[in-house]
């Protein structure tokens, strides 16, 4: 009996070795593991990295993942969190097409209840956020990054909402939380147009808030920024915070259903299936 606790212990020891050199736990969100999570003893900082090889893009299994991660982070009271990525060029390449390209009814549903989920945790938090933008971070992947509240970008990607260059429209939350960000003005001339932002256009409109000459720099910013919290009430930041955003999150709690159908309803017309085809087929001549 004392020997197995004793096991116990040593193995507890040996599988949390590396995350103590830094002070950090560990943890991962679920079955699937495509989200790593380690938060920072002494800061109480997550730094939460999206781990979905070759380009994080955004399928059901990932979103269920990071959205079970933000529960997380709020039933923890978490002091903030840094989202960032696994890969060395793509931070998110954005909703998976393959989950729009011949969509299987109910795991479409379920798919868009997921981004609908994660965008509502994420936009809403209490606790404060922003992303480590180390890689390109086109559409789906944009959105991640302007749902935080701060954001800092490695030089050399690009980042933005280009889905009119995909023939499609952003969703409506994409659209209100672009419009969070930019001025109307900006917002509508980049979202019609499909822009992709390099990082020095992206800081120069506002897009991002710093530039960074690798990923440890940028989660080093995003931390100081995060950091700067310490001296707020984390009461009266979350009520302010999520006062500024109420109008853009009632507007999809209220509509989520209808939302739902216009994605549905979309995926499913044969231009959208054609031009997803043709798309699938222009990445992987690449
Ligand atoms: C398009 C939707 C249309 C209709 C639906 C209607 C309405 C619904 C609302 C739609 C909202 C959409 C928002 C989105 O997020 S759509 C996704 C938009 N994303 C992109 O356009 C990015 C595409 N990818 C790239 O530009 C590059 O891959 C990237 C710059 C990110 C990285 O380049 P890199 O050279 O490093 O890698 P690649 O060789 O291109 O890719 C490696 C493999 O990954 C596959 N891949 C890339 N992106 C995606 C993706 N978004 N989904 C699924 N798979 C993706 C790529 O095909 C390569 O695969 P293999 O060849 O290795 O099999």
């Amino acid at each position: 009996m004392i020997r197995n606790s004793i096991n116990l212990l040593t193995k507890k020891l040996i599988s949390s070795t590396s995350c103590q050199r830094t002070r950090m736990r560990c943890f991962s969100s679920g079955a699937t593991n495509l989200v790593d999570v380690n938060v920072n003893d002494k800061t109480g900082i997550a730094v939460v990295t999206l781990n979905r090889p070759p380009v994080n893009s955004l399928n059901l299994e990932l979103l269920t993942d990071l959205s079970k991660t933000l529960d997380e982070l709020e039933s923890n009271r978490s002091k903030g969190m840094i989202l960032t990525s696994s890969s060395k060029t793509v931070f998110s390449a954005g909703l998976d097409i393959l989950e729009m390209y011949n969509p299987e009814p109910e795991r479409s549903k379920a798919f868009w209840t997921a981004l609908q989920d994660v965008w509502l945790k994420l936009y809403g938090s209490p606790y404060p956020t922003a992303a480590a933008i180390n890689g390109h971070s086109p559409a789906g992947g944009c959105l991640l990054a302007i749902c935080c509240e701060y954001r800092v970008m490695v030089n050399d990607f690009t980042i933005g909402l280009n889905e009119t260059r995909l023939g499609i429209s952003a969703p409506s939350f994409f659209i209100s939380s672009f419009r969070n960000v930019l001025s109307t003005r900006e917002a509508e001339k980049a979202l019609t147009l499909g822009t992709m932002f390099s990082s020095d256009e992206a800081l120069k409109v506002g897009l991002v808030d710093e530039i960074a000459t690798d990923k440890a720099d940028s989660i080093n910013k995003c931390e100081n920024f995060l950091l700067e919290f310490k001296k707020v009430s984390s009461m009266a930041r979350a009520f302010t915070k999520q006062s500024l955003r109420k109008k853009d999150l009632e507007e999809l709690e209220n509509n989520r259903e209808q939302d739902l159908q216009l994605f549905l309803f979309a995926i499913n017309q044969p231009i959208v299936q054609k031009g997803l085809g043709a798309y699938i087929q222009s990445l992987k001549k690449k």
